[in-house]
């Protein structure tokens, strides 16, 4: 990059730096494959930048294994509100002292990709980095549980797939996996699907047949969706809502379990990082997907500030702060042992195990 920070073509030695895109609508896997990737035996030099919807960028904490290389791009949607910011952040990665060998870009659960790949098609980006291959990720079990604008939105991002990886097959029966998959042929006919579960699709598909260019008429495909996609972006914005919550205090097992499960059907997605009253000691990461939740212990706050984070995804008309609040205030612990014999003799077992 030159010094007024626009780019200049590297040369004709210098080859483009390959980019994934990897879209899916909210909580189909996206974090999930992408730390399959990077945790993989490639020896490559990745590069990351994640998008979140929310204010608050939780899959930024949640990418393993390229500390110092991973790019938060949160609060907005790269493929509309925040388009400049992708622009920006790629031009960022030239100007490290090692430039990154292979950049993955995780977009937000509502990302349309096809405006993202057109901005590094037709910006001056195009100078430098070249997309190899946009990986849709699909969760078998919700998609075709998904209705009215969710439904609408996860389907037409099926259609800038290169490969459709249908993930999540471990949720779903033989008759439910035929099913999703001929709903995914039927949105997208001919794509190439790859069923998996924990995101675990073959390296070479990202590295080496990934590298191959795809077919021009496809990319050509997605150009001409632009203007339709461009519309729909900024819709999408009005359709979905975001909510977060942040708090110092411990947060009480049973109070959190019964909010999660009051939560308005219209709140689809709901992810963070929280402390629990009764074992203070571990970082917990809380998953939610339509009504499947599950907190998964992540190691130890140690020296860091314990404080819990979380961030809600769903239909606008889902997001009422006011109740929202009051719901997950009442998550706050009573922090006092002697008013609950239950946290004393939980805190009691956690004090015999392994320590930070
Ligand atoms: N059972 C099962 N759960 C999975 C699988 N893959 C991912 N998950 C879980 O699904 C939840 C969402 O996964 P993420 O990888 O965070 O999804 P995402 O697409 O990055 O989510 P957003 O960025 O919010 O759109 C997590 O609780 C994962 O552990 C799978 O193959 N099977």
């Amino acid at each position: 990059m030159n010094q007024q920070g626009t780019v200049a073509a590297d040369g004709p030695h210098r080859s483009k730096i390959p980019v994934t895109l990897i879209g899916g609508f909210l909580g189909a896997g996206k974090t999930t494959l992408l730390n399959h990737i990077l945790s993989g035996e490639h020896g490559i030099r990745a590069a990351v930048l994640v998008n979140d919807f929310g204010a608050i960028n939780i899959d930024a904490k949640l990418i393993v294994g390229v500390e110092g290389d991973t790019v938060n791009l949160a609060n907005g949607c790269v493929c509309c509100t925040i388009r400049d910011d992708l622009i920006g952040a790629c031009l960022g990665l030239l100007q490290r002292p090692e430039r990154p060998e292979h950049l993955f870009v995780e977009m937000s659960g509502v990302s349309d990709p096809v405006p993202v790949l057109n901005t590094f098609l037709e910006t001056q980006l195009a100078l430098v980095f070249a997309v190899n291959s946009i990986l849709l990720v699909v969760d078998a079990e919700q998609l075709p549980r998904l209705k009215g604008d969710m439904a609408h939105l996860a389907r037409s991002q099926l259609g800038a797939a290169d490969i459709v990886v249908l993930n999540k097959v471990d949720l779903v029966s033989p008759d439910e996996l035929n099913h999703v998959k001929n709903l995914v042929q039927m949105v997208t006919p001919g794509s190439r699907i790859i069923e998996v579960v924990q995101g675990q699709l073959p390296l070479e598909l990202v590295f080496v047949g990934g590298s191959d260019a795809p077919p021009p008429e496809r990319r050509e495909d997605a150009r001409k969706r632009e203007a339709t996609a461009h519309d729909e972006a900024h819709s999408h914005d009005h359709v979905f809502g975001t909510w977060n919550w942040t708090s110092d205090r411990a947060l009480s097992l049973p109070k959190l379990r019964s909010t999660l499960e009051q939560l308005p059907e219209t709140v689809y997605r709901c992810k963070g990082v929280v402390q629990i009253e009764e074992l203070p000691r571990y970082r917990y990461v809380l998953q939610m997907v339509g009504r499947r939740y599950h907190l998964e212990e992540s190691g130890f706050w140690g020296t860091a500030m314990p404080r819990s984070e979380i961030v809600l995804i769903g239909g606008r008309a889902g997001i009422d702060p006011d109740k929202l609040h009051s719901a997950f205030d009442a998550c706050i612990g009573i922090g006092d042992e002697s008013q609950s014999p239950v946290l004393r003799l939980t805190r009691l077992l956690a004090a015999d195990m392994p320590g930070d």
